[in-house]
């Protein structure tokens, strides 16, 4: 193993951040492992996108810093960050609705192309030889995506289980070393959640990509998280493995209450919830280790 690799991929530390009178994020510090898929969780409010906006420079923090890779990015514009090899996906998909899949996939490259991320690749129709390559490599995303039938169809026609497929997508076909994923489990159906959970394992072993992902949907974190960090009021709660974190009271009182948290039923049911791994999932989460 390289000295590289022994550091984390993406270091935060003591990271603050305010919006007027509101302290979003109060030394927050969080670091990702190289290949980890890492889950920020926490109530609504809690400071998670404000996390992802500080790593892809939507967002200026008033302290603290951020490393990936060894590089420190807070000095850096969004452009950079995208060419270290930052990708990201939005709650709101941000996708062009009235373009094919492919086009979608060929615009993400084409803006990348110009902002110099991939240097000697000329605008589509000045250089045949590049359009081909940033063909195949949607293509190729596509059908690692399990997206290829989709190829040519327009993003406004598709369901929404698919079109966050498509903004996950997007942010692959740079791929990026590290992708951060906005609720990819947001609006989509049970069993979309199971796709979507085998997609991230897919990726991450494919593409080697590392994946911090925001989300509220439980079952999807469970199957697939390495490590979980609640956020509550713009601090770190708690970090580790899921079943143990989500479990914690501490976690769960900031979820449901303080109230909640006194009637033993409410408690039981949502240790349970939180718990609760299938077997399937269980097996599927030791397949993807191999
Ligand atoms: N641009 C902004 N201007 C002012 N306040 C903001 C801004 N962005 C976020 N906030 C506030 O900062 C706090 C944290 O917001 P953030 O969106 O990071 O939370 P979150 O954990 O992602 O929530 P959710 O799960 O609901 O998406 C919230 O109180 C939010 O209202």
């Amino acid at each position: 193993m390289t000295t590289a690799q022994n550091t984390p991929l993406l270091e935060i530390r003591d990271l603050s951040v305010r919006f007027g009178g509101l302290l979003a994020l109060s030394e927050f510090s969080l670091a990702v492992e190289h290949g980890e898929i890492y889950a920020l969780v926490g109530p609504n409010g809690a400071g998670k996108t404000t996390v992802l906006n500080c790593i892809s420079g939507f967002v200026r923090p008033v302290a603290g810093s951020i490393t990936f890779a060894g590089t420190s990015l807070l000095p850096l514009g969004r452009d950079r960050r995208i060419r270290l090899g930052i990708g990201r996906t939005f709650q709101q998909l941000q996708l062009f609705a009235s373009m094919t899949v492919l086009e979608n996939l060929l615009v993400a490259q084409h803006s990348a192309m110009r902002s110099g991320l991939f240097e000697g690749i000329l605008p589509f129709g000045r250089a045949p030889r590049e359009d081909h390559k940033a063909r195949t490599r949607a293509r190729d995303t596509l059908i690692l995506l399990g997206l290829e039938e989709y190829a040519d169809t327009r993003v406004s026609v598709l369901p929404h289980g698919i079109q966050k497929l498509v903004g996950v997508a997007r942010a692959l076909v740079l791929r990026p070393r590290l992708v951060l994923l906005d609720e990819p489990a947001a609006g989509i159906t049970h069993q979309d959640v199971e796709a979507m959970a085998q997609n991230l394992r897919t990726w991450r072993k494919e593409l080697g990509t590392t994946l911090l992902l925001i989300e509220h949907n439980m079952s999807l974190v469970q199957a697939v998280a390495d490590r979980v960090c609640v956020l509550d009021y713009g601090r770190k709660l708690a970090e580790g493995e899921a079943r143990t974190v989500l479990s914690d009271p501490a976690v769960l009182e900031a979820y449901l209450g303080r109230e909640a948290l006194e009637e033993p039923e409410v408690v039981r049911s949502a240790v349970h919830e939180a718990t609760s791994i299938s077997e399937e999932q269980e097996a599927r989460r030791e397949d993807s280790t191999c």
